[in-house]
């Protein structure tokens, strides 16, 4: 929802603002009013309800031009009536110009179609026949030219397409031709050069080509492209937006105490608009201007500094009254200062609002992930595949499981089990365990801090098997190669998403290792199609340590404790000020800038529905009884993993080789316990195998660089 606010002069400019208004409001109620009775007095007039000299002289002046379009006439009119009175009515349509247009367009062609079947007579038009004089006329003009059987061919069509579109009804019958055509194009293509076709047309709805650019609004073929493919699930099993009205007293007493405020200060600015977003309203506050006498005694002009209204979010958020303010100074692409403010009719961003937007739609990734609504209410939208890993931060209670359970939930919308694998990390072992059971899910949702080093280890694993599968085939990324395999009917990889709720239990029983894992995937995975998105409340270095932020340059950060905490996560200031229950920013690599959003908020209801739907979809009741892949690799770290393990890994780091007569005089150990911890090291991918001719090992992890200072 955006709305703009005409300038206004300088004396009494608030006042007058919400005069003006009123004023507006006023007058289309009363045009409304007017429309519909003139309206409703006409048609009574013709069906002979009612008389009076003014009428009856002004319905047979509408007869005699309309003829038996007089009826539709008055119907169009009432509707139109009708639309400018209930503007403000979410459920009413909008009144849209183009259709209007249409349907007028469409009655003229009509009067003229009525003139031209009964013979174009101008006697029966004066009589109020047919199409009425202006029927009459036009069919004539169309006669004149065409002949009767072209003038009246060509009429139909007018008329024929004019209605298509005035009841909107053009714009679906093109894209359903459009679709239509595309998919006997695409199977007459697949009978000719594939032997099964079935398995080409799967591949081509499978792999929708992302487009870039700006995005299409109409049914132009990009918008046209993302088609729900079958077997992906419907979206009436998530749940319906509510629909909320904005409370416009109170933005404009506010944009007026902003104004106020700030000329209390000195600063002399100006509301220029606002927008209205899911939990935020924002306002665009044009600086002014400060005259100053200079040192020859001359006034001058200053344009007041941005930093000025900026410094003064304490003051505004005090004479405001509300809980938190924050300030963008200034907003990406304008030359205003944004300030934002709490929205007193606050509603819950759900997931089918974004994946039905058009922006969502633009832009087909698999892995496009539907992150909320921004300060104006339009998505906020990220390919995984581009960032390609995120962390995401915030205080208890921010939002932060919400969030990532609003993220798988996404995934497994847009992604078959065949296409998109996903693994569960959750030390809280509360949010994330309704996801066991869905077929997407290796194994279980792993609680046990042991057992989630052993899927980072096996994530490891499986990251340098996949660079083995994809060299072997000269494949660039996993597209490429799946691409290759569907060609030659080998193996598909599935894309692998690992999402941790909590990094800090890990950081702190296996900080090594973990960092270790983390930075080597997340360095690594890109092209092997496995994406990480971690999550934490605590954002200190010995969490977040340089190297994993360094490898991680998308962040979404959730209300913070204090600007320190912000900085850590976005590298600046804001976090702090954010409202917390999913209000987030987030740092796009994309663009480097700032975005502010509201998260989606899945319900309980939308997770067991989605999870019935595979589980039927895919015919497995108890999919989580499969072994996850990484069991074999779990026990050697549970309770007999070697207490040192985790100083030879950081060992190891330090030295940049190892061998195990080193790790013996280092650990002051003997041989057989230093041999089999550098067992467990090539097992967890920290070392390479023997390098031939000496006992010296490659470490495969990089070592960390100091912290930097920024903290
Ligand atoms: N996007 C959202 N929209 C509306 N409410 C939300 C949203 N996200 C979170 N909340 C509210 O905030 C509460 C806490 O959210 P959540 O459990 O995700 O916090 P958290 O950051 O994971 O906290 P912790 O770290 O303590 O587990 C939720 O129960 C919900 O009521």
């Amino acid at each position: 929802m955006v709305n703009t606010r005409k300038p206004q002069p300088p004396e009494k400019k608030n006042i007058g603002n919400v005069l003006a208004q009123t004023i507006k409001r006023f007058g289309q109620d009363v045009v409304g009013i007017l429309i519909v009775s003139t309206a409703i007095i006409t048609a009574l007039n013709i069906l002979g309800l009612t008389s009076g000299t003014v009428a009856n002289l002004w319905t047979d002046w509408i007869v005699n031009g309309f003829g038996w379009g007089t009826y539709i006439l008055v119907a169009l009119v009432i509707y139109i009536g009708l639309l400018i009175l209930f503007r403000r009515i979410e459920q009413f349509p909008r009144l849209n110009l183009k259709r209007i247009i249409s349907l007028e367009l469409s009655l003229f062609s009509m009067l003229a179609l009525f003139s031209a079947f009964f013979g174009f007579s101008v006697d029966r038009a004066h009589l109020g026949l047919d199409g009425g004089v202006i029927g009459w006329g036009l069919a004539s003009i169309f006669k004149g030219f065409l002949g009767n059987v072209l003038a009246t061919a060509l009429l139909l069509v007018v008329w024929l397409l004019t209605t298509l579109a005035g009841i909107g009804f053009l714009l679906p019958l093109s894209r359903k031709l459009d679709r239509y055509f595309n998919r006997v194009l695409q199977t007459t293509v697949n009978n000719d050069f594939s032997q099964d076709s079935s398995v080409e047309s799967d591949l081509e709805e499978k792999q929708p080509a992302p487009t870039e650019g700006t995005y299409p609004q109409t049914a132009t073929p990009a918008a046209a492209a993302p088609t729900r493919q079958l077997a992906l699930p419907p979206m009436d099993l998530l749940l319906d937006a509510q629909t909320s009205t904005s409370d416009e007293p109170f933005i404009h007493a506010k944009a007026i105490q902003i104004e106020k405020t700030l000329e209390e200060f000195g600063i002399p600015a100006r509301v220029a608009g606002y927008r209205v977003g899911p939990t935020i309203i924002q306002y665009a506050v044009e600086p002014g201007y400060v005259e100053k006498v200079n040192e020859e005694g001359d006034i001058v002009r200053k344009k007041v500094r941005v930093s000025q209204i900026s410094g003064l979010s304490r003051d505004l958020t005090l004479a405001l009254g509300v809980d938190r303010l924050r300030i963008e100074a200034p907003i990406p692409g304008h030359s205003f200062v944004g300030i934002e403010i709490p929205n007193t009719s606050s509603s819950l961003v759900r997931l089918k609002t974004i994946l039905n937007s058009v922006e969502f739609k633009a832009k087909p990734a698999p892995l496009n992930l539907a992150l909320g609504l921004n300060v104006s209410g339009a998505p906020v939208i990220a390919d995984l595949t581009r960032m390609p890993h995120v962390l995401v931060a915030g205080t208890t209670g921010s939002g932060k499981s919400v969030c990532i359970t609003s993220l798988i939930a996404c995934l497994v919308m847009n992604n078959t089990p065949d296409d998109l694998r996903i693994a569960i990390l959750d030390p809280k072992m509360v949010e994330l365990l309704r996801f066991n059971g869905l077929p997407h899910l290796m194994g279980k949702v792993e609680t046990q801090l042991d057992r989630m080093l052993g899927v980072l280890a096996w994530a490891i694993k499986e990251m340098d098997d996949r660079y083995k599968k994809l060299e072997a085939v000269n494949a660039r990324d996993l597209e490429a190669y799946n691409a290759k395999m569907a060609r030659r009917g080998g193996e598909h990889l599935p894309k692998i998403v690992i999402f941790i709720d909590e990094l800090a239990d890990l950081m702190l029983s296996a900080p090594d290792s973990t960092e270790g894992y983390l930075v080597r995937l997340a360095q690594m995975a890109r092209a092997t199609g496995i994406h990480l998105v971690v999550a934490t409340q605590r954002p200190s270095t010995n969490i977040i340590t340089g190297l994993i932020k360094a490898n991680f340059p998308a962040r979404i950060s959730f209300m913070m404790a204090s600007s320190v905490d912000s900085r850590v996560i976005l590298d600046a200031n804001g976090a702090e000020t954010l409202m917390g229950r999913g209000d987030m920013l987030f740092l796009d690599p994309e663009t480097a800038g700032l975005k502010r959003a509201q998260a989606v908020l899945v319900d309980d209801r939308e997770i067991e529905n989605i999870i019935a739907y595979w589980k039927n979809a895919t015919q497995t009741e108890t999919p989580a009884e499969e072994p996850a892949p990484w069991e074999g690799l779990v026990p050697s770290m549970g309770d007999d993993a070697d207490d040192l393990i985790e100083e030879a890994i950081k060992l190891v780091r330090q030295e940049g080789h190892t061998s195990t007569s080193r790790l013996q005089r280092k650990l002051r150990i003997g041989f057989p316990r230093a041999a089999r911890l550098m067992d467990e090291l090539e097992e967890r991918g920290i070392v390479g195998p023997v390098e031939s001719g000496g006992r010296e090992r490659e470490v495969l992890f990089d070592d960390p660089p100091d912290e930097p200072e920024a903290y």
